[in-house]
């Protein structure tokens, strides 16, 4: 791959404007079985490839980022991410900024890999951001960060995750700093260069305790609706946080107003303009 790094926007650049313009809620499209079902659908690749249509129409022109859960895709084989690719050139054909929510992690050598396959440019999966974790180790992730921040993408490195099976891994301290406060310390050191080319997941879904003051970039929290978290939880659970950089994000409570893309995009602006009523916005 060959990156002109004169022309390549940063992240930094790319988000903001994104995220001033369509507002803070990253839209999940998680084709789940039951979803698919109650769209009328077949269970299928045929079926994920449908599903992935509505939800560009729906929400791609609106939506300033848009988190395909590479799972729901993958599970139906080489159609689903057929799939996955239409959706992901899709969205991005829009003007939304496309997180693959993959959550890789593994060695250094096979971190390039997975960068080069979601991240380079001329990949056919190409992306804009994608979710790792670094439960390898921060430095594990470093190919990926260094393709990311040559092309103007981000990765997202799990910290506190919305699930409540994480803590005894991600709450692990050591000298009373804990195993997601490193993380976010990490991340908030590859982006002294203010590219914003890392970001972190923390979830929306209890308080944490962690200090993202000094991340300069996105806050990616997965847990709205399905999973029991609300717009008006946003500011306790993120008080000391830059809220600048705050993403929350939704799946199920939006996809369940589908098939019909005109609810469908009606459900995440609801949700959207919540948010940002919560955080003290609103978007003329
Ligand atoms: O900590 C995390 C990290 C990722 N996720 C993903 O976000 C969506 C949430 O879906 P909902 O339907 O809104 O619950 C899903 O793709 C997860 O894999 C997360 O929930 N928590």
């Amino acid at each position: 791959m060959s990156v002109d790094l004169s022309v390549a926007r940063t992240f930094r650049s790319r988000y903001r404007e994104v995220v001033t313009d369509r507002g803070r809620l990253c839209a999940g499209i998680d084709p789940h079985p039951e979803l698919l079902e109650q769209w009328g659908l077949p269970v299928s690749g045929a079926g994920v490839r449908a599903f992935g249509e509505i939800c560009v129409e729906a929400l791609a022109p609106v939506a300033s980022v848009i988190k395909p859960q590479v799972a729901f895709f993958e599970s139906f084989g080489s159609a689903g991410f057929a799939a996955l690719e239409s959706v992901i050139a899709g969205c991005r054909a829009e003007g939304a900024l496309v997180i693959a929510d993959a959550k890789r992690g593994d060695i250094g050598s096979t971190m390039a890999a997975y960068g080069r396959a979601w991240l380079d440019p001329a990949s056919p999966m190409s992306s804009d951001a994608l979710t790792a974790s670094p439960y390898l180790g921060f430095g594990s992730l470093e190919p990926a960060i260094d393709l990311a921040r040559r092309t103007g993408r981000c990765v997202f490195a799990l910290a506190r995750t919305s699930n409540p099976e994480g803590a005894p891994v991600q709450l692990a301290h050591r000298d009373g700093v804990s195993v997601a406060q490193r993380i976010i310390d990490a991340a908030a050191s590859a982006n002294t260069d203010g590219s914003a080319t890392l970001g972190v997941v923390v979830g929306a879904t209890r308080e944490h305790g962690l200090d993202l003051s000094g991340l300069n970039g996105p806050i990616l929290a997965p847990g709205l609706g399905a999973q029991g978290a609300s717009a008006d939880d946003l500011r306790g659970v993120f008080g000391g946080s830059d809220l600048s950089w705050l993403l929350p994000a939704s799946s199920r409570a939006v996809l369940r107003s589908g098939p019909d893309p005109q609810h469908l995009r009606a459900a995440y602006q609801q949700a959207r303009d919540e948010v940002e009523s919560s955080l003290g916005r609103s978007l003329s």
